[in-house]
């Protein structure tokens, strides 16, 4: 349903004011051609009316020779940002930059972060945001989750269609999503509701089974065959199904860089409002589809960069593939259950 201005604004004043931003911040909006200008402009209205010092930074676009499609988590690591020192220093200048051009799995977003400005990434329509609007009981339970897979020493995932997928974790750190920037450093993205951590390096081993109806971002694909995992330390070293299959295989090789096969972030959804039927009521280049990496008791893995945690793999095929009906089990906490959250109890939607 189409979102009034008016109402983008006022969602807008609420997010920033749980993001903290006083009277006394500086807030920048990162936006380039692309941005919704909708978006842009209500970010600008919102941060003005919290009294803040509001300025725009505009970014001519950045096309990869080898990207293709538009959704803007399928080529990551260089960016408009990339090699523009001079814009770099006039963001890390803020303490709160509203991201409408996405530098997400960007080096760059990591040293502005280091330097203490914080960073909302709002990128997907209005009407997704506003079903998503955050809340603090979103990060209640995302942090209540945290808790666990902080200190967690290993994760095994198994499902009825056969997944049997085991990791050693500690080594990065836990990331959670819950929709607002509120600390000094820190990154979150409008809509969200979900938590993650990468795999000690080489630890994760076994089988990923993408079932029918898990989902294939970006590519925007509900699976109507299942696919079939094999992983070898750290790394898919199989991929077996039917046509699926061969659509991620031809993909992941066009890119020519063995590191695309590194698994990336992995973690659940807890976001009650997040829907896995909603990628098929939109198009594709509506937005990344935060439904599907947020929806509640997901298992999400993905696949390609970890310079996000400091990690070496700058590889820009990345891919998000959120799992059904899975059961995660963090040490020897069962999370999820089938699909279900059921610990820690304030986590559960
Ligand atoms: O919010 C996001 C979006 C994409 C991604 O890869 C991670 N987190
Ligand atoms: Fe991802």
């Amino acid at each position: 349903m189409p979102v009034s201005n008016s109402q983008l604004s006022q969602m807008f004043e609420h997010v920033l004011t749980l993001s903290k931003v006083t009277p006394n911040e500086s807030v920048a909006i990162l936006k380039s051609h692309y941005s919704d200008q909708r978006t842009v402009a209500a970010a600008f209205d919102a941060a003005q009316r919290l009294g803040a010092k509001v300025y725009g930074v505009e970014l001519p676009a950045f096309n990869a020779p080898k990207a293709m499609g538009n959704d803007l988590t399928a080529y990551c690591g260089d960016t408009p940002l990339t090699g523009n020192p001079a814009a770099q220093r006039a963001l890390e200048a803020a303490d709160l930059i509203i991201d409408t051009m996405m530098l997400l799995h960007s080096p760059e977003q990591e040293q502005i972060l280091k330097t203490g400005t914080r960073i909302l990434l709002a990128v997907e329509p209005p009407e997704v945001l506003a079903r998503m609007l955050p809340s603090l009981e979103d990060k209640a339970r995302v942090q209540a989750a945290e808790k666990v897979l902080q200190t967690a020493k290993s994760m095994h995932i198994t499902s009825a269609a056969g997944s049997d997928f085991r990791m050693d974790l500690g080594q990065y750190p836990t990331v959670t999503e819950y929709g607002f920037a509120d600390e000094p450093g820190r990154w979150d993205h409008w809509p969200s509701g979900f938590l993650f951590s990468w795999p000690n390096e080489g630890s994760a081993n076994g089988t990923l089974v993408i079932d029918k109806g898990d989902i294939l971002l970006p590519f925007k694909m509900y699976c109507r065959e299942s696919i079939t995992l094999e992983v070898e330390n750290g790394f898919i070293t199989g991929i077996k199904g039917g046509f699926e299959a061969e659509y991620l295989r031809d993909y992941m090789k066009y890119f020519d860089d063995p590191e695309v096969y590194g698994i990336s972030h992995v973690g659940w959804g807890l976001q009650p409002r997040a829907q896995w039927t909603a990628m098929g009521l939109h198009d594709k280049n509506d937005g990344m589809c935060m439904d599907a990496r947020a929806f509640d008791g997901n298992f999400l893995f993905s696949t390609g960069p970890n310079t996000e945690v400091g990690g070496t793999r700058k590889t820009p095929c990345h891919m998000d593939i959120p799992l059904r009906n899975c059961t995660v089990i963090v040490d020897e906490l069962t999370v999820v259950n089938e699909g279900k959250v059921v610990a820690p109890t304030d986590s559960i939607g």
